[in-house]
């Protein structure tokens, strides 16, 4: 478990990658926990802008990845404030690249989330307030559990995939990697769904999905 943010620990000043709705969010969690952020980056949103959300007004901004460059590796961590949307891969890129640069992602627990000692989460896992993992679930790096999803027992998300609000996963579910559940979906127990398949907001699942398959 990497959890380097959460609701009862405060440790390194983060980078947030991102100005957008995710991020907000994810910048709300962080002020909530008394978390240090030392700028965001976004190439395409002047701090001034009167449209600028008010959560993210005050903060230091940074206009390219080349600033994060600038600070060591190990000197900062980074939240990764880009959303998950279907099919679109700028949130996992930049979770790649930096990576391999060698930085460290930031996880950030809300601490209205429920989680079980017993489960497992990766690097830069992202669960919103309201949000229940139960025993024995394993959740892969940069995943996002969001708003009120529920992940039931022993079931495993792979890296970069997103559980959007109130969806359920039932019990010893398998999402692959990079998947996408839409809001308030509903996955019965003991279901795969294939590698970056795309399940539709409000959808119910009771079958097997293949890779890339868009289940609406
Ligand atoms: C904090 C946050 O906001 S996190 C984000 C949460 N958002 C979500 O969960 C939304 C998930 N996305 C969806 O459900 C999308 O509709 C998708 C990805 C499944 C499909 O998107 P697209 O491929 O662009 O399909 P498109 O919008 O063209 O719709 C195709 C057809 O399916 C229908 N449709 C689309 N989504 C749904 C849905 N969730 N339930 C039922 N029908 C749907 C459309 O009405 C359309 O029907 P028509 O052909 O009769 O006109």
């Amino acid at each position: 478990m990497s959890s380097l943010v959460s609701s009862n620990k405060r440790t390194a000043d983060v980078i947030v990658l991102g100005a957008g709705g995710h991020t907000s969010v994810l910048v709300d969690m962080l002020r909530q926990q008394d978390q240090t952020i030392t700028g965001l980056v976004s190439a395409d949103l002047a701090l001034e802008d009167n449209e600028l959300r008010s959560v993210l007004e005050d903060l230091p901004q940074y206009f390219s990845d080349d600033d994060v460059l600038a600070f060591p590796a190990d000197s900062v961590c980074l939240v990764n404030g880009i959303g998950a949307i279907p099919k679109r891969l700028t949130r996992i890129k930049l979770f790649n690249n930096f990576k391999a640069q060698g930085y460290r992602f930031a996880s950030v627990i809300s601490q209205q989330a429920i989680i079980s000692p017993f489960a497992s989460l990766g690097e830069g896992v992202q669960v919103m307030p309201g949000a229940i993992i139960q025993a024995g679930a394993i959740i892969g790096d940069n995943c996002i559990i969001n708003t009120g999803a529920i992940v039931e027992h022993d079931s495993v998300i792979d890296a970069h995939s997103h559980i959007a609000p109130r969806a359920t996963l039932c019990g010893q579910v398998h999402v692959g990697q990079g998947a996408f559940i839409g809001a308030n979906a509903v996955v019965i127990q003991n279901i795969n769904i294939g590698r970056e398949a795309v399940i539709a907001a409000g959808a119910r699942v009771h079958k097997h999905v293949q890779a890339g398959e868009t289940v609406i």
